[in-house]
């Protein structure tokens, strides 16, 4: 039966406030406002690929809600999931962020504590969301955070798979949230019910305590878990504003791994969000007609490798400036001139 969703994510959304310019958290006047979340950095990724998204998640019920369902909604992503907090405590979290400039690295403080989306329960939602998409997305972060949100990921992804979704999971590690022995525990308790695995190799090894080569590394989180696929990005930061991004992917029952010469010297406007905009590309590579493993591999880095290159969370690219990007990335001809 055709499903209303390809993807259904649960997460929490924030603003993202950041000096102008050059400025930094101590000096400045003004702060930029952007809109971020993993989780909804996936949807609202996908969305843009042409794919059925929606978010869960709960916000407040004031303008600020208002504000971030505006701009979801701007990208396709159907809104009509979300669930309002109406107390008069209920707030939306904020984080501010600093750009980096070598020798300095790039700073995040979190005010989140108590936000609407950590009063979230699987209640919120009607029952009838668990057989309406083919995959279902979370990431280590909503684990991580405090409230109900554990207890209602955990609910949601059983409830999901029972209902036949695959399940993607991003272990998306964030260590002012939670150390990573817990992480670890937690995160094993849910693999076995997990079909895309989303975890960076330095992840693997301090987390998960892996050692051996990545491909030995992939390979043993597919013998432990009955995962579908693994997938690992590889960046390398060349200096703050010059990275190469790349990726591997295990196909986990073909016991073979998929990987494409990497996007070098990606000029860097903004690197935040770029991961979970590779999940959105890996997703739609995957779930789209004529899916396929290297499909995920190409739309996965090209998605990423865009969205280092424009400011905020969230990817601005559609379908047809990620399939320029693929085409022109295996042309090896291609010179960097203009579109025209
Ligand atoms: N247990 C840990 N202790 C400290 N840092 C960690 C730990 N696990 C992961 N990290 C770091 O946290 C960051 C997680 O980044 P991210 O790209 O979101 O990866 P992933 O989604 O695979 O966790 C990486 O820089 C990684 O080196
Ligand atoms: O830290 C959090 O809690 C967030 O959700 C904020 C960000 O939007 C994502 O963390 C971006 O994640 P990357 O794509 O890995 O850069």
């Amino acid at each position: 039966m055709e499903k209303r969703y390809d993807i259904l994510a649960l997460g929490e959304v924030m603003l993202r406030l950041s000096p102008s310019g050059e400025n930094r958290l101590v000096t400045g006047k003004s702060l930029d406002v952007h809109l971020g979340g993993a989780e909804m950095n996936v949807v609202t990724g996908a969305s843009l690929l042409g794919m059925k998204t929606a978010l869960l998640s709960k916000f407040p019920g004031n303008e600020i809600g208002s504000y971030a369902k505006r701009i979801i909604a701007s990208t396709g992503t159907d809104t009509s999931q979300l669930v309002y907090d109406r107390e008069s405590d209920a707030r939306m979290g904020l984080y501010y962020f600093e750009n980096g400039a070598l020798p300095r690295k790039p700073t995040v403080v979190y005010d989140r504590k108590y936000s609407s989306f950590t009063k979230i329960q699987v209640e919120d939602f009607p029952e009838d969301i668990y057989t309406a998409t083919k995959c279902f997305h979370t990431t280590g972060i909503t684990l991580a955070l405090g409230g109900s949100c554990r207890e209602t990921a955990v609910k949601m992804i059983k409830k999901f798979k029972t209902a036949g979704a695959k399940i993607s999971f991003d272990v998306n590690f964030r260590g002012n949230l939670w150390s990573g022995k817990e992480a670890r525990e937690c995160i094993e308790e849910i693999l076995p019910m997990v079909d895309y695995f989303f975890c960076s190799e330095d992840t693997a090894r301090l987390t998960f305590l892996k050692e051996g080569s990545l491909e030995e590394i992939m390979r043993s989180f597919g013998q432990e878990y009955p995962l579908t696929m693994v997938c690992s990005t590889q960046r390398v930061v060349h200096s703050p504003k010059c990275h190469s991004f790349g990726s591997k992917i295990y196909d986990v029952k073909k016991d073979r791994f998929y990987e494409e010469l990497p996007y070098e010297k990606i000029n860097v406007v903004d690197r935040i969000g770029s991961g979970d905009c590779y999940i959105a590309g890996a997703l739609y590579g995957m779930l789209s007609e004529e899916g396929s493993i290297m499909k995920a591999v190409e739309y996965g880095n090209a998605t990423a490798a865009l969205k280092t290159t424009v400011a905020g969370d969230m990817g601005v690219s559609d379908k047809n400036e990620v399939e320029l990007i693929i085409k022109q990335h295996k042309d090896t001809k291609h010179n960097f001139e203009m579109n025209r």
